[in-house]
């Protein structure tokens, strides 16, 4: 297959005017690995049949992050599901938002391209980093390729976080919410 066209994405982006990413003074280095932020999560933590992504801090405010596709992650036989390649997308966006800015957010808007299919055994290799930031809304994209750094782009993402306070985790989710984040090696923002 060729290169996936680019033409597919027709507005601009980020949507408004921004200001320039400036990376927290504490981001973890290039190279770091970057731990779980919550062992509950769906997306990187030790949850049965969870995507158990991992991902590294890398060059440039990039943040590489694998997710190994397995037969659990199935939507047509042998390939994966688009929600669950979304859901990848989800994690490795936000993990970029969370490691480089540390600023505590949430998924506003999540925007997926399926280019390629992906099959059951391939391992996608996502690159994402953040593009621009107005107040509270946080912008960032990331590609994934099959089966290696330099393979072909099978899905795009890109997605607005809106920053919120720690009470918007106690209040709509669990009140003990930031103890649980603090039980985790490496959380949004200690
Ligand atoms: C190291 C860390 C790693 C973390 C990885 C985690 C990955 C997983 C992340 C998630 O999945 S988070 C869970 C899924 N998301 C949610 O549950 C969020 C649910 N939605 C909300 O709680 C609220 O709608 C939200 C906090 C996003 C916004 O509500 P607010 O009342 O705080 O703000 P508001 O509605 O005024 O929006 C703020 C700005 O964002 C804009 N906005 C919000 N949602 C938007 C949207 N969907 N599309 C476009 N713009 C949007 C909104 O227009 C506005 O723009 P302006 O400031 O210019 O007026």
């Amino acid at each position: 297959m060729s290169e996936a066209p680019r033409s597919r994405r027709s507005t601009p982006w980020p949507p408004v005017d921004t200001e320039s990413p400036a990376p927290h003074p504490d981001a973890p280095r290039p190279g770091t690995k970057l731990a779980v932020h919550y062992d509950q999560c769906f997306g990187c933590g030790d949850v049965e049949g969870g995507l158990h992504m991992r991902s590294t801090m890398g060059e440039h405010a990039l943040v590489h992050s694998q997710f190994a596709v397995t037969e659990a992650h199935q939507g047509a036989p042998g390939l994966a599901h688009g929600g669950l390649l979304a859901c990848a997308f989800d994690e490795a966006l936000g993990s970029a938002v969370g490691n480089l800015l540390r600023r505590p957010a949430v998924t506003g808007k999540l925007e997926t391209d399926f280019l390629r299919p992906v099959p059951v055994g391939s391992t996608l290799f996502i690159t994402a980093k953040v593009d621009g930031v107005a107040g509270r809304k946080l912008y960032a994209s990331a590609e994934g390729r099959l089966g290696a750094e330099d393979g072909s782009v099978a899905v795009r993402a890109r997605a607005l976080f809106v920053e919120v306070g720690f009470e918007h985790f106690t209040t709509h989710g669990d009140p003990d919410a930031l103890t649980k984040f603090r039980q985790t090696p490496d959380q949004i923002n200690p």
